[in-house]
């Protein structure tokens, strides 16, 4: 593409100025776009991004010696003549519009929902994936466990990528047949402009609760990120018929609900919601109800499991009516079977135990999950978890105290340490379970003969996953949080294979082994029990 049509269309956006284009001679064809100088090829174009670890100016005159063809800066560059430096003001938001025009402008060809909120959005993706492609429409997704479309699967590593990939995978759904598509939009990407240039034609808000506070600071800030989704990026759409999916139960998409100035389907218990349900029943096989819409009154029976599946299943809907779906195909995909890999995500086997692997890495996800798993079971709850390195401190104790509150025996371990000390991350989860009054117990006790709410200490998560297990009785629950999907674990030196769902089917193996050959366990026999 001709660098001069790139650089129209940065002159275009009124809210990013072009203040100076210096070194160019001609206009070359621009054969490729970067923002990391170690993937430069010659003819490309690379941009410089003030990023969070190092400042991408330093990578200029690599970029340079690689043979960029030009260069997006924020500040002034030194550079040879022939390479041409555009200044910007905010080089992150200059990359998405150049990733877009490079691209074809895909989402102009796609209907598009973005989805935002601490907890939901994955599952309301494929909610919404499952409905959309029992109606018929080619559906792509771009979300936390991967992006796909049908005939394709990409694991993920970041929930949203940065604009660049964003674009490129979008404009590969378009040339593949895609006709809807569906992006889970963080809170990260919001701030870093990285779908900025996508033409929405929806935008739902699932909730806002504690998480990221690393990042954002503040709740109010957080907030702030994710409403760029609605007052920037939905109101600027050129799409007709754009449409805001708000969840009016929670206090801030109250606040949404009553700001946003696209037109509102708000969803929600309460009355006068757009979408709402009424005489809902949540038991162990999943929810019942009648949902109110604006379409009319559909009845469904999903076999999701908890009452914040009803949320995540009104917002699937408010997709659903917002891309002009009828009201018996919302009602046949409200009813579908779907399997959510790593949310709420059952380990079968033949021992009479309820084994979970769920994606709960918040305060208020752990403490829905808990309460969904409460409601169903009278059984004894023996829940696993840890917390993320690197990320938010704060919500470390609020887990802790959510975890102790809601099972008979918390099992803290670690969950992705990345670069901290694992003993640590678990010194700050503590108060929050003895703030609860959990009895600490020490290795050689028996645990499940406990009083109500007890907790141990594992930091090895695969140790944790089989004393949890191995600790469980007959008809007992075990839910194993925080790391849903993953295939992986993040420690100090580097990245292993690691799957919750592979260790609580080794650990049920070797629980079958104890049971039948009345084998010693492999934890020392720490855990033998007369029950
Ligand atoms: C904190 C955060 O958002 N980090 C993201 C951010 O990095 P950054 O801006 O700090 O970039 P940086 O590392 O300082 O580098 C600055 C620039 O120098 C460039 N560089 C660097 C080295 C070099 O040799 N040459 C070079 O050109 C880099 O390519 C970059 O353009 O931009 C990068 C490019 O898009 C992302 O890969 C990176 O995600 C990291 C891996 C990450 O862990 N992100 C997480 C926190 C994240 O984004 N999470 C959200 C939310 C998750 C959820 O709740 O669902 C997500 O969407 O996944
Ligand atoms: N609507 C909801 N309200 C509260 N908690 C929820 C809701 N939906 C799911 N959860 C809980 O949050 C966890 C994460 O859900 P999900 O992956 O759908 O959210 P997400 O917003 O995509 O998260 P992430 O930001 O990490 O990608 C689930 O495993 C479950 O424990
Ligand atoms: N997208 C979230 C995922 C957290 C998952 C949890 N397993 C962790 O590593 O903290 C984040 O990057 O904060
Ligand atoms: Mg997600």
């Amino acid at each position: 593409m001709k660098l001069s049509r790139l650089i129209d269309g940065l002159k275009a956006d009124q809210r990013n100025p072009v203040l100076e284009i210096t070194g160019a001679q001609g206009d070359p064809d621009v054969i490729s776009i970067q923002y990391n100088s170690r993937l430069v090829k010659p003819q490309g174009l690379f941009t410089a991004i003030k990023g969070n670890a190092v400042d991408g100016h330093i990578f200029v005159q690599d970029a340079v010696k690689k043979g960029a063809a030009a260069v997006v800066t924020e500040e002034p560059v030194e550079a040879p003549i022939g390479v041409a430096v555009i200044r910007v003001k905010d080089s992150r938001r200059a990359l998405a519009n150049m990733a877009s025009e490079f691209f074809g402008r895909p989402t102009e060809k796609l209907k598009l929902a973005g989805i935002t909120g601490t907890n939901g959005k994955t599952t309301v993706t494929y909610f919404a994936e499952a409905m959309l492609g029992a109606a018929g429409c080619k559906v792509g997704i771009v979300g936390t466990v991967s992006s796909r479309w049908p005939g394709h699967e990409k694991e993920s590593s970041v929930t949203t990528p940065e604009s660049l990939e964003l674009q490129e995978t979008l404009a590969r759904m378009v040339d593949a047949g895609v006709t809807h598509a569906i992006i889970e939009v963080s809170s990260h990407a919001l701030t870093q402009s990285r779908p900025a240039f996508c033409q929405f034609d929806a935008g739902v808000f699932t909730n806002i609760t504690q998480d990221h506070l690393d990042y954002h600071k503040d709740m109010e800030s957080y907030f702030q990120a994710k409403r760029i989704l609605f007052d920037d990026l939905l109101a600027a759409s050129t799409k007709e018929n754009k449409t805001a999916v708000i969840n009016l139960d929670d206090p801030q998409g109250a606040v949404l609900c009553r700001e946003v100035k696209t037109p509102v389907l708000c969803t929600g218990l309460t009355e006068g919601s757009s979408i709402r349900s009424i005489d809902v029943k949540a038991g162990a096989d999943g929810l019942k109800g009648v949902m109110e819409t604006p379409a009319g009154e559909l009845v469904f029976e999903s076999p999701a499991v908890g009452r914040h599946n009803l949320y995540n299943l009104m917002s699937a809907a408010g997709v659903g009516l917002a891309f002009g779906l009828s009201l018996e195909e919302v009602e046949m995909g409200l009813n579908a079977a779907v399997n959510v890999p790593g949310r709420l995500e059952k380990v079968e086997n033949g021992l009479d135990r309820h084994v979970f692997v769920d994606y709960a890495h918040t305060p208020d996800a752990l403490e829905n999950v808990l309460e969904a798993l409460r409601r169903v079971s009278k059984a004894k709850i023996i829940t696993v978890f840890g917390c993320g390195g690197d990320r938010d401190k704060g919500k470390r104790p609020k887990m802790g105290a959510a975890a102790a509150r809601h099972s008979d025996l918390v099992v803290v371990t670690s969950d992705n340490p990345r670069s901290e000390d694992p003993e640590a991350i678990i010194d700050d989860i503590l108060p929050g379970i003895s703030g609860e009054g959990a009895q600490r117990l020490n290795a050689s006790y028996c645990m499940m003969c406990s009083r109500k709410s007890a907790f141990m200490v594992e930091p090895d998560r695969r140790k944790a996953i089989l004393t949890a297990i191995m600790s469980s009785g007959p008809g007992d629950l075990v839910l194993i949080a925080g790391k849903g999907h993953e295939t992986y674990q993040i420690v100090k030196n580097g990245r292993f294979a690691f799957d919750d769902r592979v260790e609580a089917r080794n650990a049920l193996e070797c629980l079958s082994r104890n049971i039948h050959s009345r084998q010693e366990s492999p934890l020392s026999g720490r855990y033998v029990c007369s029950r």
